[in-house]
Formats: structure tokens, C-alpha cells, sequence
């Protein structure tokens, strides 16, 4: 449904992106993670043909999204990063102006909308707060419900409640077959929508990862309180991989295989068990750190 090939572009001062490939299949919820300033916006800018780029090619169901700009346009849902507002507009005001430009004329699914994101579109835009403007810039690039949405940090300003709201309907529209790109800098909202995830710093991407390939690479730490000290003793020095010991306290840590440790701890009495989960955050650091870019 939507391919990058090659992506480069150098600014004056150097910045930029350089030989960015990845695709996005039909349906698919596809995310992109990294740091500030690593290049997301601009890759984003590119995919919607706002921007030429030196090098490389960006296709959406098939059409070079530079050479046919406005088509390919009017076909995607879009949440820039930061929304340029026209100035002295209601929310109501600006919805009615994107649903012209989109030649939408039923309401019926804007009007859903905006009942969940819970927000009073007749408020003018400049007294709205980062969160309701926000909340304005989701419903327009949903409610023409399009077939490909591309979403530059969705969440950014919405509170948890409203971060729940918005992961529900990208699921719901996931489901009716709607493609998406989204970058993110929740782990969170990556982890409950996406697929695959592509992972870009400065300006070059490091790897693109199946989502649930990355949970199966979690690590789970188990805090076991033994009742007695000499079966802590003897379960740390079995075979489990032990982080660290404290009295009758025994740390180990645990990635995939369950079996031997739920076999190992069988053998003796526990007083208590707490499971620590190394998030989807953590592993991306990892990669954040370790990985130098693709070359
Ligand atoms: N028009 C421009 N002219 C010069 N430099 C630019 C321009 N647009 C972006 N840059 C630089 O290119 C780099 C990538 O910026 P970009 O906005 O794509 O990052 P990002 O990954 O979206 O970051 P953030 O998470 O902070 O939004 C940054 O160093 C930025 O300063």
C-alpha cells in the first residue's frame, strides 16, 4: 500500500534523512519510534508528497506521491505534528472547511467523533488547549474515513483517558481494513495497535521489528521470597539465570522459557512472587544504544 524507497534529504544545515526504505502492506498498522530530531516528521512530510527529495521514491497504492500530489492527497488522512489553524475559526469551522476539501457530506461519523474525544467543537480554535486542538486534527483526518492514515505523534497532548480513546478507534479501524502509518513516543500505543514498528535515528533507519516478536524478546524478572533461607541458597545456585540476592529474596531474570522456572520454583515454599516486565521501551533503548544505523 505504501512504499519508501531510498528516501534522502539533506537541508542546508546538514539534517535530514538518508536511503530511508521500508513498506507498508494493506491493513497494516505500522509504526515509527525514535528519538527527537531523528528524521520522523520529515520522512512523514515526504509520504505526503509535501516534499521533494533528493534521492528516492515514495509510492502510495502505486502513484509516486510527488508527481501526483494532490490525488494522492485527497486519498490519505492526515495528522501533521503541528496543525497550521486558520486563524479566527471555531473547531466547527475548520471540520466544516477539511470536509469540503475532502467533498465529505454526511457528518454522521464526525459527529461520533467528537462525542468520544469529548471536546465542544464550537469553541474558537485559539482559546482551545494543545489537547482539544489535538483532539480537532484527529477528527478531521478520520472522518472521511480514508484508506490509508498517516498520523505524526496522534497522541501527543491528549491525557490517558483520551490516549485510550484514540487507541480504541485506530482498532476499530484496523479492523475495517484502514492502513496506517503513526509515529510515536508511546511504547504504549505502539504496542497496542501496531504490527511492525521501524525504529529511525539520526535520520537513518536502524530496524523494522514485528511487535509481537519484540514482546516475545521481553524479559520478565522475578522477585521470589523464599519461607525458608537454605531454599533460597539452593535455588541460587541452580541453573536459573539469578540477577541478585538479598536475605531470603532471590531476583532472576527470564526470557521465553517459563517451564523450567515455574518446575524450579515448585520444589520449595514460597512466601510471596513479583513478576517485573521489561517494557517495549526498554527494548527500543536497547536498540537506541547499542545499534548504529543501517548501513
Ligand atoms: N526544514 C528544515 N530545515 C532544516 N532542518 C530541518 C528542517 N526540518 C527538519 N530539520 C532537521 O532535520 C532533523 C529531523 O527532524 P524531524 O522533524 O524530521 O524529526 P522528528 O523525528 O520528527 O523529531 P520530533 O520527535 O522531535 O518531532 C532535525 O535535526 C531537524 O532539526
Amino acid at each position: 500500500m505504501l512504499t519508501v524507497q531510498g528516501l534522502t534529504k539533506q537541508f542546508a544545515n546538514g539534517k535530514g534523512i538518508t536511503d530511508v526504505s521500508f513498506s507498508v502492506r494493506n491493513g497494516e498498522v505500522f509504526g515509527f519510534l525514535g528519538p527527537n530530531g531523528a528524521g520522523k516528521s520529515t520522512t512523514i512530510r515526504h509520504i505526503m508528497g509535501f516534499m521533494k527529495p533528493d534521492r528516492g521514491t515514495v509510492t502510495v497504492a502505486g502513484l509516486d506521491v510527488w508527481k501526483a500530489q494532490g490525488t494522492v492527497q485527497r486519498q490519505i488522512g492526515y495528522l501533521p505534528g503541528e496543525i497550521a489553524f486558520i486563524d479566527g475559526m471555531t473547531g466547527k469551522g475548520f471540520l466544516d472547511f477539511m470536509a469540503k476539501m475532502q467533498g465529505l457530506k454526511d457528518t454522521t461519523k464526525r459527529s461520533t467523533l467528537i462525542e468520544r474525544l469529548q471536546f465542544d467543537a464550537g469553541t474558537p480554535i485559539r482559546k482551545m488547549s494543545k489537547g482539544m486542538k489535538q483532539k480537532v486534527g484527529i477528527v478531521a483526518a478520520f472522518m472521511h474515513s480514508p484508506e490509508v492514515l498517516i498520523l505524526d505523534e496522534p497522541t501527543s497532548g491528549l491525557d490517558p483517558l483520551m490516549q485510550k480513546v484514540f487507541i480504541e478507534l485506530v482498532l476499530e479501524e484496523k479492523a475495517a481494513g484502514t492502513t496506517f502509518l503513526m509515529s510515536s513516543h508511546s511504547f504504549q500505543e505502539i504496542e497496542r495497535t501496531c504490527d511492525r514498528a521501524a525504529i529511525i535515528k539520526d535520520g537513518r533507519l536502524i530496524t523494522v521489528k514485528d511487535v509481537h516478536e519484540l514482546q516475545s524478546m521481553q524479559r520478565k524478572l522475578f522477585d521470589v521470597v523464599f519461607e525458608h533461607r537454605e531454599d533460597a541458597d539452593r535455588f541460587s545456585t541452580g541453573s536459573l539465570y539469578v540477577e541478585s540476592r538479598v536475605g531470603n529474596r532471590v531476583r532472576v531474570a527470564v526470557q521465553g522459557n517459563y517451564d523450567q522456572f515455574i518446575r524450579e520454583t515448585a520444589k520449595y515454599n514460597i512466601r510471596s512472587l513479583d513478576v517485573f516486565t521489561q517494557n517495549l521501551e526498554d527494548i527500543f533503548m536497547n536498540y537506541y544504544e547499542r545499534e548504529g544505523p543501517a548501513r
